[in-house]
């Protein structure tokens, strides 16, 4: 079995800036990749076949998962005879806002671009994962980055500040397109995507707290109170930086000392099932390939 490590992103800040005629919004969007993951274990089939091995009850084990097809756009596209079985171990939450399913496509593509002997660039892997989501191509490269178009168009940045970030996931799930579908961007709010290009490069913490800002925040919040009501908590338990991440639900808060993030945890358990502390993978080179 070959092993690929797909893990979470948080939004730093997530800019919707109008919707188009395809009916996806052009967004402007700093992500970076988190210490959470799940693990994709891949076995090449003769039989051809693509087959999905999972036990969680939360995700699909045929071709609605995107694992699936992500194997199975790769295989056409380059014709490969053989087939795969993906096991996947779900560590993040499903429908949470933390690129899950879309960071299981991406690990999928790059563990089978080795074990099919494809030779492709992490490039072609990303252009081909745009087709599975928008988010794919981002996964597909992790480390930290600023990500335009509808999300697919991916420039390089450097790793922010170090830090520890809180995770909290209420037990409700969110569908991403229904969140865009409430978005009224007459009124909404926009984050300084500059000013958080600039506090990443600096490695500046105080000017990323002060910029972490989403378009989406206060849809998701007016339809679900009880995910306001955990990002007060978080900043009552001392998150120096606290945001809902993608189209939510869970929220993230961030600070730079240890204690004080195990501090939040404690504090939050009790009021929220899923809580996790982990610490930022800002940097690409951090990204485990294969295990
Ligand atoms: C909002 C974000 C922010 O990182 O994350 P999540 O909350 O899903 O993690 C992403 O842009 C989500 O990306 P992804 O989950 O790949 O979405 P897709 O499958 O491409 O799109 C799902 C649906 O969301 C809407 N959508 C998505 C992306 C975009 N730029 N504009 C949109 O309007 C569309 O209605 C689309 O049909
Ligand atoms: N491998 C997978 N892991 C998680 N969700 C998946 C997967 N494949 C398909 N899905 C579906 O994709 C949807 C979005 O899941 P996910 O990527 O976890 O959330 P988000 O888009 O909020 O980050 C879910 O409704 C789920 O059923």
């Amino acid at each position: 079995m070959y092993y690929v490590k797909a893990p979470a992103k948080i939004n730093l800040t997530l800019d919707t800036l109008y919707k188009r005629d395809d009916g996806y919004h052009e967004v402007e969007m700093i992500m970076t990749t988190v210490d959470l993951a799940d693990r994709i274990g891949l076995e090449a089939r003769q039989d051809g076949r693509i087959e999905i091995v999972s036990v969680d009850r939360f995700i699909p084990n045929d071709a609605k998962n995107l694992a699936y097809q992500a194997a199975a756009l790769l295989k056409e596209t380059y014709n490969v005879s053989e087939g795969v079985s993906i096991t996947i171990e779900k560590h993040i939450p499903v429908a949470a806002g933390l690129a899950g399913g879309s960071s299981d496509a991406a690990a999928t593509l790059r563990g089978l671009n080795h074990i099919w002997n494809l030779n492709l660039s992490l490039d072609e892997l990303a252009e081909l994962g745009a087709h599975i989501g928008s988010d794919v191509p981002f996964c597909v490269y992790g480390g930290t980055a600023l990500a335009t178009g509808r999300g697919e168009k991916i420039e390089h940045l450097s790793s922010p500040a170090a830090c520890w970030v809180i995770l909290a996931k209420p037990i409700i799930g969110v569908s991403t397109a229904e969140i865009y579908g409430q978005l009224n961007l007459e009124t909404a709010y926009h984050p300084d995507t500059q000013a958080m290009i600039r506090a990443v490069k600096e490695k500046d913490f105080s000017l990323m707290i002060e910029n972490l800002g989403n378009t989406l925040e206060d849809v998701t919040l007016n339809l679900y109170p009880e995910v306001r009501e955990l990002k007060e908590q978080m900043k009552r338990f001392g998150a120096e930086g606290v945001l809902m991440s993608g189209s939510g639900p869970t929220v993230f808060g961030i600070v730079q000392q240890e204690s004080r993030a195990q501090r939040i945890v404690n504090g939050l358990r009790g009021f929220c099932d899923e809580v996790y502390c982990v610490r930022l993978l800002g940097d690409r080179e951090e990204l485990p390939k294969g295990v």
